[in-house]
């Protein structure tokens, strides 16, 4: 009997020395760094050249990066033509798979495959895509376009774009610590999505395309929409004290569990005992709540947190304190998948030059279990 490995659960299909996800000392390295010294410690743009080129840039490396994202931040007009054409009703990852096939078809060097043009259309996309979100966040909000500004580091200007005002310090830098988690996390659905389709030697904008649609799932990227979901069913109740919205969570979650839900927010294929990147993104939550002046969020937070603990010893994954630290900050449910593209666009990239510089299709077998062979007339 054929072994069947379902969903590829414990199969180990190739090699990275993007990053190492070990889940018995729960640690995530981005190429050999610690991520939550890097979330310490760096900015998004450094964190992106880490996972691309292998190594921190130089001081000189990183001001000609930063110097050349600053120049391509501009949303292009026929990216924003054609998210005009998408109704408004439609989910806001679909925007994203759009404006990236968009810039993909736009873009000159789209199908050189060598290392150096792969490398500067990763770059561009990284550039461009935080003005996609914003533009669409505004636009679902009858607002029109905010130009992005130069005096701005991304994480800034990402903020700027979408609210239109300068954000405080303390946003501004757990948006970062947001965004340096997310980028990479080895061969999870939406980068391995991303593999299979730059092993057929497709382009990678084809490839990022693909992983836009394997993030939006709910298993996957979009828990950290459903976790948003999941408070406002229980509900928020700005005047509530933190036991009290904790005592209605935790009864939510008895309940939910009770009748085999599944909790988006929670569980994680590779790690059983929590997930390494939780405590610092929690950490940025706590500072948001203080900054908000929200308890009651933190009490809806521990409520299920503990529920789940208690019921079943399954614990959070990054996407649960992220929902509510983007909706503190005052994107919409819908927009924080999108954001979790911008971020992942870094780690993505580096898994297709990484992919293609030592490439096998990958074409696994099925073990055939329908009717037996049969014969017409
Ligand atoms: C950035 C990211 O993508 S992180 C992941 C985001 N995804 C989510 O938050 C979605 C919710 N979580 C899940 O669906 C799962 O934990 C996954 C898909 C992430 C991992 O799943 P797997 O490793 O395949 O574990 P699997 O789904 O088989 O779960 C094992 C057991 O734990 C239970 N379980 C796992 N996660 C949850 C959960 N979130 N809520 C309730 N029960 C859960 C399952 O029901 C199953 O129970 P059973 O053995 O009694 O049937
Ligand atoms: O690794 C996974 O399966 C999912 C995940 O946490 C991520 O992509 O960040």
């Amino acid at each position: 009997m054929t072994e069947i490995k379902k969903g590829l659960a414990g199969v180990v299909v190739d090699y990275t020395a993007v990053s190492k996800v070990n889940p018995e000392s729960n640690s995530l390295l981005y190429r050999g760094y610690p991520v939550q010294e890097l979330a310490a410690h760096k900015s998004f743009e450094e964190v992106a050249l880490l996972l691309w080129n292998g190594e921190l840039p130089t001081p000189q490396e990183l001001a000609a990066f930063t110097e050349s994202e600053r120049t391509e931040r501009d949303l292009d007009p026929r990216v924003k033509a054609a998210i005009d054409l998408l109704p408004l009703n439609c989910h806001p990852m679909d925007v994203g798979r759009t404006a990236v096939s968009v810039l993909g078809a736009n873009d000159e060097q789209a199908e050189d495959s060598s290392p150096a043009a792969e490398l500067a259309k990763a770059k561009r996309l990284f550039a461009a895509f935080p003005a996609v979100v914003a533009y669409d966040q505004r636009r679902r909000r009858g607002l029109d376009v905010v130009d992005p500004r130069e005096d701005l580091d991304y994480a800034e200007n990402f903020l700027w774009m979408t609210f239109g005002e300068e954000a405080a310090p303390e946003v501004v830098d757990a948006f970062r610590v947001s965004m340096v988690l997310y980028a990479e996390h080895s061969f999870n659905a939406s980068t391995f999505t991303a593999r299979v389709v730059t092993s057929t030697l497709s382009d990678l904008h084809s490839a990022v395309t693909a992983a836009i649609g394997a993030l939006k799932g709910p298993l996957h990227g979009g828990a950290n929409e459903a976790v948003m979901h999941t408070f406002n069913e229980i509900g928020i109740r700005t005047d509530e004290s933190r036991e009290d919205a904790a005592a209605r969570a935790k009864a939510w979650m008895e309940d939910a569990l009770a009748q085999k839900k599944k909790v988006m927010g929670f569980g994680h294929r590779v790690y059983k005992h929590g997930d390494s990147r939780v405590p610092t993104m929690k950490a940025a939550l706590d500072r948001m709540i203080e900054h908000y002046d929200r308890p009651e969020m933190l009490g809806l937070y521990d409520g299920l947190e503990q529920a789940m603990d208690e019921a079943k010893a399954i614990k959070p994954n990054l996407d649960y304190p992220a929902g509510p630290t983007y909706h503190l900050m005052g994107f919409d449910t819908e927009m924080f998948t999108p954001i979790f593209i911008a971020a992942r666009i870094t780690g993505w990239t580096a898994h297709i030059m990484e992919q293609r510089a030592a490439n096998a299709l990958i074409r696994p077998l099925s073990e055939y279990n329908g009717v037996e062979e049969r014969h017409l007339g």
